[in-house]
């Protein structure tokens, strides 16, 4: 009788490998001072600007632009300033010879006033306003994607005689991705772009093309976001590359460029994968090579928008332990911050990690749910975390991978007024931007 083998199961998937939750620069402050980034201790920067306030690592936003450029040599990374803009951010992004990626007259007015060569912003939008468009085209910026077939000769309409705007259109290749429903835009169904099936993308090309003084340059997708596996964006790159063989034979065009979005993910938490800018340069690179042969195409030059990837690690968020409760057999720990500052936890079930910052602690560890001060029960920023037990109002803890979505997110719930932002860099902390006050709230009400 053979002997039974056991169930042979199939090898698991490669892993990403996980990330870094803290900037690189995160150390603990000799003498029990707590943590310190950039060379800062974190309890200094909750005394001299106040709580809640967010600190971003110049040097880890720096590096982790750098990452993508030296990953993808002569391809155009694109910042995507909805993740995190302030002057500050648009100069270190400039420095570091990125372009920038926009959605509305508010994003790309901050960064021409900035300084942002308005050459290297791309103009993104669903929906974009008459102010929007009157600004890029006033401005110059490099390209506008075009979302939707209706938008054609809207644009074109307002393209000054003699000129040729450069744009793309963000088309739909039908792949789910993404953390949360909330942020998958590669699927059809939901509000982004021109789906590839059914052939709706194909006719906004003829309409395109058909517009003297609009100039299509080429494709762009962007997937969804959070995504930390890269088998979507092969997927994107087998659907668009016979799209662009479709449109070359069709009508003799081929385009430069090719534009994937952004979507990178990254860790919250201790184990989470993250993408490598490398391994993805590696992958997307040799599939786009493949497929472009395939199909007797010149390799187009890529176009990619990290927003979370770049600012997301290299911010922590301080806030102070405002009260610690005990009740119905759970310990809540309440910030002075919250939902107002942080959305994400409240708008996608998102769970982060936190650390006592402000002094070292030798008490042992107990389980406690972290949560803000606003009017909601779903206030929650971490839940079943270890804080040492003997932690108490006044403490200041930090959050990390909180540079991204954050205060670009922010509200005025509750009229706390937006948390300030301090640049850490060498030892050394500035203030960005400064804290929303109540006089600046009040300020807003001019009637009775
Ligand atoms: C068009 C576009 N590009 C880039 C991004 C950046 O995404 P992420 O911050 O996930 O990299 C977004 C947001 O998801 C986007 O809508
Ligand atoms: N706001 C989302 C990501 C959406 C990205 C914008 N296209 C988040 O916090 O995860």
């Amino acid at each position: 009788m053979a002997t039974p083998t056991a169930p042979v199961s199939p090898p698991p998937p490669p892993r990403t490998p996980a990330a870094p939750v803290w900037p690189a620069s995160t150390r603990d402050v000799p003498g029990g001072g707590g943590l310190a980034v950039g060379g800062v201790p974190l309890g200094e920067i909750a005394d001299r600007f106040g709580t809640p306030v967010y600190v971003m690592d110049e040097d880890e936003v720096r590096s982790r632009a750098r990452a993508w450029r030296a990953a993808l040599p002569g391809a155009d990374v694109a910042y995507a300033g909805k993740a995190f803009l302030s002057r500050a951010m648009i100069r270190w992004i400039e420095a570091e010879g990125l372009s920038l990626d926009v959605c509305s007259a508010g994003e790309l007015e901050l960064a021409a006033h900035s300084g942002f060569p308005a050459e290297r912003i791309v103009l993104h939008g669903n929906a974009k306003s008459p102010d929007d468009v009157r600004a890029a085209l006033r401005l110059g910026v490099g390209r506008i994607v075009i979302d939707g077939t209706g938008e054609i000769a809207r644009l074109a309409a307002l393209v000054p005689p003699g000129a040729r705007q450069r744009v793309l259109l963000r088309v739909v290749p039908g792949v789910s991705a993404g953390a949360h429903a909330a942020v998958r835009t590669g699927v059809e169904g939901q509000k982004f772009g021109v789906p590839v099936a059914g052939g709706e993308a194909e006719e906004a090309v003829e309409r395109l093309l058909g517009q003297p003084r609009l100039e299509l340059a080429g494709l762009h997708c962007h997937l969804g976001s959070q995504i930390a596996g890269l088998g979507p964006y092969v997927t994107a790159v087998r659907r668009l590359v016979p799209l662009l063989a479709r449109i070359r034979d069709r009508h003799g065009v081929t385009f430069p460029e090719l534009d994937l979005g952004g979507g990178f993910a990254i860790a919250y938490r201790e184990g989470d994968p993250a993408v490598d800018p490398g391994t993805y340069a590696e992958r997307i690179g040799s599939e786009l090579d493949l497929q472009c042969a395939r199909f007797g195409l010149p390799r187009p030059r890529l176009t990619v928008e990290p927003g979370r990837w770049i600012a997301g690690p290299a911010g922590v968020a301080l806030y102070r332990v405002l009260s610690v409760k005990t009740t119905a057999g759970r310990t809540f720990v309440a910030v002075d911050g919250g939902m107002s500052d942080n959305p994400r936890p409240a708008l996608y079930g998102v769970r982060y990690t936190v650390r006592l910052a402000g002094r070292a602690s030798a008490a042992p560890g107990r389980s406690v749910t972290v949560v803000g001060r606003h009017c909601e029960a779903g206030d929650v920023l971490a839940e079943d975390v270890e804080l040492p037990g003997d932690l108490r109002p006044g403490d200041v803890l930090a959050v990390p991978a909180a540079g991204a979505y954050h205060l670009s997110m922010a509200s005025a719930y509750n009229l706390v007024g937006r948390p300030p932002v301090a640049a850490v860099t060498g030892g050394r902390a500035r203030l960005l931007v400064r804290r929303e006050t109540l006089d600046d709230l009040r300020s807003r009400e001019v009637g009775e």
